[in-house]
């Protein structure tokens, strides 16, 4: 989403992405398998350390506040201490708040929660003075580590923890999510608007809210024009043509698809890469057409996320395309 569109959508109001956000693990939706055993850690009072690992806007920073307000009632926030892994500030900055937070004292509780947002944020090195920290302090506190890969957590924090995997949502999930807050706040959205939130969300929640907030700001009705532009998304068919034009080998006609995608709607690169990514099934290609498609857009991912042109990526995979006519 732009800039302006973020900051048109929460002026003034309440940003919905809070106002919204779950106050018990029971209403985290499309986790259940994950907030049943943590209802039952609770349950038992025995919490043990956590690993949330999955992408963004999934519910891991939900489900670590909704523990703490399960355990602690009104008085979660004395007992609750969320930190950002990636602090500019550094590791020791975060150490030391950690110790000052285990060490004060304590409302008659046998733990605090820390919560450790973009744990894989950390160098190797950090993550072993994190691991003991977490035995130094493992009488009094309980640690909640969030990631986006468990891969990238070394195995001695990854075996102290229980890891739980955020998957993206599901498209009912959401769909349900942006309905009740749509209602909530006397909204009209059409089903193409739904959808077109749905897809341009890509499973994760946060942006879907954010973009339901953005569009509401500018119609009375949110449909999928509203939705696309605010989003900056490419629509699934213009996607699609620029693939199947180039597959028909005419390059000239989908690069300017790209271009318009790119330079006139103001989509990312990477953010192209992805809608590829995610729609490679849907486009109706031939076995052989779908596996180059793949193996192509991989190839792109991993030169962008190295720091390549977008542009030059993008364009060198619809070449790859266009020459490899069936
Ligand atoms: N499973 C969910 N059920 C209901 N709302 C959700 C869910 N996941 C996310 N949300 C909404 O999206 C917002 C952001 O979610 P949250 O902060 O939990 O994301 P996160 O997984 O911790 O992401 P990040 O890794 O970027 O911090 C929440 O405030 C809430 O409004």
């Amino acid at each position: 989403m732009s800039e302006a569109a973020e900051s048109e959508g929460s002026r003034g109001r309440e940003v919905w992405i809070e106002k919204y956000r779950p106050q018990t693990l029971e209403d985290v939706v499309g986790h259940e398998n994950i907030t049943e055993r943590l209802e039952h850690y609770i349950a038992k009072d025995d919490l043990p350390h956590l690993l949330f690992a999955g992408p963004a806007g999934v519910g891991k920073t939900t489900s670590a506040v909704a523990i703490a307000k399960s355990i602690y009632g009104e008085e979660w926030r004395e007992n609750f201490l969320e930190l950002n892994a990636s602090d500019q500030r550094g590791i020791d900055v975060v150490r030391d708040r950690i110790k000052n937070f285990a060490r004060s004292s304590f409302g008659g509780y046998d733990y605090r929660v820390i919560f450790l947002d973009e744990a894989d944020a950390l160098t190797n090195d950090a993550q072993s003075a994190l691991r003991r920290t977490m035995e130094q302090f493992s009488n009094n506190t309980r640690f909640i580590l969030s990631c986006n890969y468990s891969s990238r957590i070394i195995d001695p924090i990854q075996s102290r923890c229980a890891v739980f995997r955020f998957s993206p949502l599901g498209d009912d999930a959401i769909a349900q999510q942006v309905r009740i807050i749509a209602d909530a706040e006397g909204i009209e959205v059409t089903d193409d608007g739904v959808d077109a939130l749905v897809y341009a969300a890509g499973g994760d929640m946060r942006k879907a809210i954010n973009g339901l907030q953005a569009a509401a700001v500018l119609d009375e009705t949110v449909d999928e024009d509203a939705v696309f532009a605010i989003t900056s998304t490419a629509r699934p068919e213009d996607i699609k043509e620029m693939v199947q034009m180039a597959l028909d080998g005419e390059f000239t006609a989908s690069r300017a698809r790209l271009e318009s995608l790119l330079v006139d709607s103001g989509i990312a690169g990477g953010d192209i890469i992805d809608q590829l990514h995610r729609s490679v099934w849907e486009f109706d290609l031939t076995e052989r057409q779908a596996v180059r498609l793949m193996e192509r857009v991989g190839e792109a991912d991993y030169r962008i996320t190295a720091g390549a042109n977008e542009q030059v990526q993008l364009e060198a995979l619809l070449a790859s395309l266009a020459l490899n006519e069936e």
